[in-house]
């Protein structure tokens, strides 16, 4: 009997494929490195992440150490991990689901309809919150997440490639004009890296929508907690810089939900298929390498002068200044030009319609926002010193991210603006840094 199903069941699977091969666009560009680099990088990527946290909690710290720091493979597992993660899964998703919040509209599909999604993130947040205050209250140890980092990024991968598969396999069901222009090309290892299908759904459960922004994100901080509740456990109280980098990314994460609607707008959303990177990114990526900072500075405690702290503090505000005002300039002026706050900025006009802001933030780099996160990014970094390269471990990868995303979205802004995008290049020679790049 389990022989005959699992016949139908693949012979299912085989006859969608068919049906996707007459649909497929072979042509279309392949991008992070095609099938080399689809194949590589779901092995290289995960390994990172564990590495990364040994390092972090070795002695010496060095990521150029060799040979280099390779944990015991009883450290690797814990059966709290698993209950752990899919706990925090399900109750991120049951508040998901709450009837709390607005729902918004998602932008217009192939299909000329729009998607319903609910706006309740900063809600989740303040609710978990809520039951950390009540779980130290009632003595539980939040420190031990230190000890649990590393069973808890290996159950988060595994989930993370369960997922993905289920994804893939799925989107054989998902009508034609679902489906991500990038991750259809019929190369089953590169779809399955870039996603097949835009928006996948359970019900009205939007799982890339959910993925971005809730168990990841909300994981991390909660990690930084953690982190925080053990260096309580250990030196009786928090260390400044244990402070500052909590208290920073928790601004940066509260932010993320109290905006929750400009996600709606981003480049992931609206354009890139959910498959691998995405779902490896959102669940084991941003909660235990965004978290390194925190993780080090448990082991490897730093002081910080108050002049230093100030200088910090300084740093991370104008990078959030820049990050804030410029996102929020641009979808204010794609959500409605004749704002007053953005009616007397000068604009371009493209042959979509759609116009281009060449003044205001949008006029000095063609990234604004990029170069307000890679300044937050540094002051995440610097409170854990300069004796280590761990801690800037965020910074140079950020960096790394935010170029290759800046030739991505260029690519696609060329091929949508054509000419008006050149000459908006031409107004705005610069990318992210004003004068050198
Ligand atoms: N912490 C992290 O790990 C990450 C953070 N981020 C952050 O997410 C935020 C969103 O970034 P991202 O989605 O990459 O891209 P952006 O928010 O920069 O959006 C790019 C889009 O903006 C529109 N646009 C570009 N120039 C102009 C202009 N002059 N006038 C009007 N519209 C313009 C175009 O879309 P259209 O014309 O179609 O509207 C373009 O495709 C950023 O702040 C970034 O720093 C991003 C990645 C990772
Ligand atoms: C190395 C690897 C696997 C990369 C995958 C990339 C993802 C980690 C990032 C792609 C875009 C992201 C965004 C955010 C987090 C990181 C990922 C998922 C974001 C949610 C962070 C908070 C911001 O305010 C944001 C909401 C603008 C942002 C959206 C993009």
């Amino acid at each position: 009997m389990a022989e005959l199903c699992f016949y139908f069941s693949t012979s299912t699977i085989k006859r969608q494929i068919m049906k996707f091969n007459k649909q497929k666009s072979p042509q279309a560009e392949k991008e992070f490195g095609g099938t080399l680099g689809a194949t590589c990088i779901p092995v290289f990527l995960p390994l990172t992440v564990l590495y990364l946290l040994c390092v972090c909690r070795s002695p010496v710290a060095s990521v150029l150490q060799w040979p280099p720091v390779l944990p015991p493979t009883a450290q690797l597992w814990d059966p709290l991990a698993p209950v752990l993660i899919l706990g925090w899964m399900a109750l991120q998703s049951f508040f998901y689901l709450l009837p709390m919040g607005k729902v918004s509209e998602g932008m217009v599909l192939k299909d000329g309809s729009r998607l319903k999604y609910p706006i309740n993130g900063f809600h989740a947040l303040c609710i978990t919150a809520v039951l950390l205050t009540l779980s130290l209250w009632l003595g539980m140890p939040l420190g031990y997440l230190f000890e649990l980092l590393l069973p808890l990024a290996v159950c988060a991968i595994g989930v993370s490639f369960l997922l993905s598969l289920y994804l893939y396999i799925s989107s054989f069901w998902a009508p034609h004009h679902a489906l991500a222009q990038g991750g259809n090309t019929g190369n089953p290892l590169y779809d399955f890296f870039m996603g097949r299908e835009l928006n996948p759904r359970i019900g009205s459960f939007d799982l890339k929508y959910f993925c971005e922004l809730r168990p990841g994100l909300i994981g991390w901080v909660v990690i930084n907690f953690g982190m925080l509740m053990k260096e309580v456990e250990l030196r009786d109280s928090a260390s400044l810089a244990m402070i500052l980098v909590n208290g920073f990314q928790l601004l940066y994460v509260a932010d993320a939900l109290w905006n929750e609607e400009a996600v709606l707008t981003t480049m992931d959303i609206v354009h890139d298929g959910f498959g691998f990177m995405l779902v490896f990114g959102d669940l084991a990526w941003v909660p235990f390498t965004y978290s390194l900072q925190a993780a080090f500075l448990v082991v490897h405690p730093q002081s910080l002068s108050p002049l230093g702290a100030t200088a910090i503090v300084t740093l991370n505000g104008a990078g959030y200044y820049i990050f804030r005002k410029s996102n929020s300039q641009k979808n204010q002026f794609r959500r409605d030009p004749t704002h007053p706050s953005v009616s007397k900025l000068e604009t371009i006009a493209t042959a979509t319609g759609k116009r281009l802001l060449v003044s205001g933030w949008w006029g000095l780099v063609r990234h604004p926002n990029y170069l307000g996160d890679l300044l937050m990014a540094l002051a995440w970094s610097l409170p854990c010193g300069f004796n280590h390269l761990l801690p800037y471990f965020y910074v140079v990868y950020f960096t790394v991210l935010l170029i290759h995303r800046e030739a991505r979205d260029e690519r696609h802004c060329r091929a949508k603006y054509g000419l008006a995008w050149d000459s908006y290049c031409r107004r705005v020679p610069y990318r992210i840094f004003p004068y050198i790049y």
